[in-house]
């Protein structure tokens, strides 16, 4: 956003030289940054008090940002949203409305919330670069219509009046410090419900998010509108900063060089925004004081994204990960030794899948195939490369709605439901490359894709079974070996009817992937679920699976017990192109 330059000299702000508040923690970054308010409240000269201020108005609309970037969108029209904001505060200024600046803020950052549904949209199916272009031309329309419409007051030196409480600098300083406080307290406390959650999830596969029974269209433009209403605020901050604003305070190249400040701090930490905020303030005003053009300061933020980005983490991610690393590594602790006992059979038909059909152009990937997983079993569906059985997981799982034939699951059909809701009916699914986010612990991981409420003696007790690290360990920390089994353990804590597992144990040791047969013999009459397990390691399908289903060519070639079924000459001609049993 720019502001009005500062118009006299000085010593460098003691903003500038503010702390950067812890970057880890959560709820402890909003109170470090009451305490950077009020610290700069006391200590900040009168004569920088109008920068300072800036660093807030820009801190805000960059939490907005962060909202967005957590949610793994690029959204490069933030200051298009905050003139909305600000807009709405001039009207019901004009209007003399009643209420006061503070309540007419907030209505400017309820009235961006559309638009930012709106922008938010075109993200349901656009990606990277195609959605950023998309939230540019939006940038780029605005500044048309904004330059074409007049803020309210303007013809008319209509300044927005502010109340008597926060009419000077100093209390404007803090009610914009404030402000950014309780902004930066809402993204905190909203990162740690199932919305925040489910917002980083999105970000590292909208697929997983969607098969854990999630709506991605819901995650995604919840954090567009939520991130629209906090650039609705900043807009209406600096509308009562400046008192009368025009088009030039938000202009297409102010919100790419928001975006780029945005991606060089991090903005999903308080600390970041905050960071952000003064880079925005204060580095084209010491260009100015130089006597070099305001625009270099551009220049400069271009390259710290460049640098950013080559390095892989914004400046507060790569401080979050060193504070992480200086932590002691998360140990597992031992699991509870359990006998499994013999696989369990079952007994009654629990998901029914008849004349199955999946082409993907010319190639048939699966045909006419009618499987049943029985209640209370761990069946295992094996068979070689390219047979087909992460195509018939996808088409279970409602990922492949052009299939053929029908599925069915303890009675109910789920034909024609998309992901999020068979997943609701009771059928979760693991995937063949890691789907867990990095950016949660696993505790937050575990809740989130549980789907439910569920108490910290469900997750310990899960936890447990499955021998994954402590609850307050970050994914990020974590080996994929342990990943995979997280991903089996939120599956379980979702309590589903039926769990398709496709190939648990890829990035584990011989023993563990024997270890994890042990446990999912148990998962049918401790979690009520049933297994069906898709993998390559033979030994693991003969340890885990009562009875077991061959694929080959996209058609099932044998049924039966696993010792019975892979001695069959068919089933070892299918692996090993020869009559060689699989014994
Ligand atoms: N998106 C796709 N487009 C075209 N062909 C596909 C696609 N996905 C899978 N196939 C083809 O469908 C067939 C079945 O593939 P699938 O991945 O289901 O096999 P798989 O049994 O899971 O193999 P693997 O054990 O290697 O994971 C293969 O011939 C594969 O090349």
């Amino acid at each position: 956003m720019r502001h009005a330059d500062a118009k006299t000299a000085g010593r460098p702000a003691g903003a500038a030289r503010l702390p950067l508040p812890a970057v880890t923690g959560v709820l402890g970054q909003p109170a470090a940054a009451l305490l950077v308010v009020v610290v700069a409240a006391i200590v900040v000269p009168q004569y920088w008090l109008f920068l300072a201020t800036s660093v807030l108005v820009s801190a805000v609309a960059l939490l907005g940002l962060g909202i967005v970037g957590r949610a793994g969108m690029n959204s490069l029209c933030q200051l298009s949203f905050a003139a909305v904001g600000a807009w709405t505060v001039a009207q019901l200024n004009v209007w003399e409305s009643p209420g006061t600046l503070i309540l007419w803020t907030f209505a400017g950052g309820l009235a961006a919330m559309p638009f930012g549904v709106l922008i938010g949209l075109p993200a349901l199916r656009l990606r990277g670069v195609h959605l950023a272009v998309v939230t540019l031309g939006f940038a780029a329309a605005a500044d048309v219509v904004i330059a074409a419409v007049n803020f309210p007051g303007v013809d008319t030196y209509q300044q927005v009046i502010r109340p008597t409480f926060i009419a000077t600098d100093r209390q404007y300083f803090v009610y914009a410090g404030l402000m950014f406080v309780v902004v930066a307290l809402a993204v905190e406390l909203l990162g740690r419900t199932r919305m925040g959650a489910a917002w980083r999830a999105v970000r590292f596969s909208e697929r997983a998010t969607a098969a854990s029974g999630t709506s991605v269209a819901r995650a995604k433009l919840s954090a567009f509108a939520l991130s629209a209403f906090a650039a609705g605020l900043s807009g209406g901050l600096l509308a009562g900063q400046v008192g009368m604003i025009t088009a030039q305070n938000f202009g297409t190249i102010g919100s790419l060089a928001l975006f780029v400040v945005a991606v060089m701090a991090g903005t999903e930490y308080v600390g970041g925004a905050l960071f952000g905020g003064v880079l925005m303030a204060f580095v084209p005003e010491l260009f100015r004081r130089a006597g070099v053009s305001q625009d270099w300061a551009n220049v400069l933020f271009g390259v710290g994204a460049v640098q950013a980005l080559s390095q892989g983490s914004s400046i507060s991610e790569g401080m979050a990960r060193k504070l992480r690393a200086r932590r002691p590594a998360a140990v597992p602790p031992p699991r509870t030794p359990s006998d499994p006992g013999a696989p369990p059979l079952g007994t009654e038909p629990l998901l029914e899948v008849t004349g199955l059909g999946v082409r993907f152009g010319q190639v048939v990937a699966l045909q006419d195939v009618d499987l049943v997983v029985p209640e209370g079993t761990v069946m295992g569906l094996i068979g070689p490369n390219g047979a087909g059985k992460s195509t018939l997981t996808d088409a279970l799982s409602g990922f492949l709605p052009s299939a053929t034939g029908s599925v069915t699951l303890g009675g109910r059909s789920l034909d024609g439901l998309p992901v999020h809701r068979r997943a609701a009916a009771g059928l979760r699914r693991t995937f063949q490359q890691d789907r867990v986010p990095t950016g949660l612990t696993v505790g937050a991981y575990l809740r989130f894709a549980a789907h439910r409420a569920v108490t910290r003696d469900e997750l310990e007790e899960v936890r447990d079974f499955l021998g994954c690290p402590s609850l307050e360990a970050h994914v990020f920390d974590l080996d994929v070996g342990s990943r995979r089994l997280l991903e089996v353990a939120a599956t379980i804590l979702a309590r589903p009817r039926l769990i398709v597992l496709d190939e648990p144990a890829a990035g584990l040791a011989h023993a563990e992937s024997l270890a994890l047969a042990d446990r999912l013999i148990e998962v049918p009459a401790r979690f009520g679920a049933s297994v069906l397990l898709i993998e390559h390691d033979l030994d693991m399908v003969r340890r885990a699976c009562a009875s077991v289903v061959v694929l080959d060519f996209g058609a099932v070639i044998a049924a039966g017990p696993p010792a019975e079924v892979l001695a069959r000459p068919e089933v070892a001609r299918a692996y090993l192109g020869d009559e060689v049993a699989l014994t």
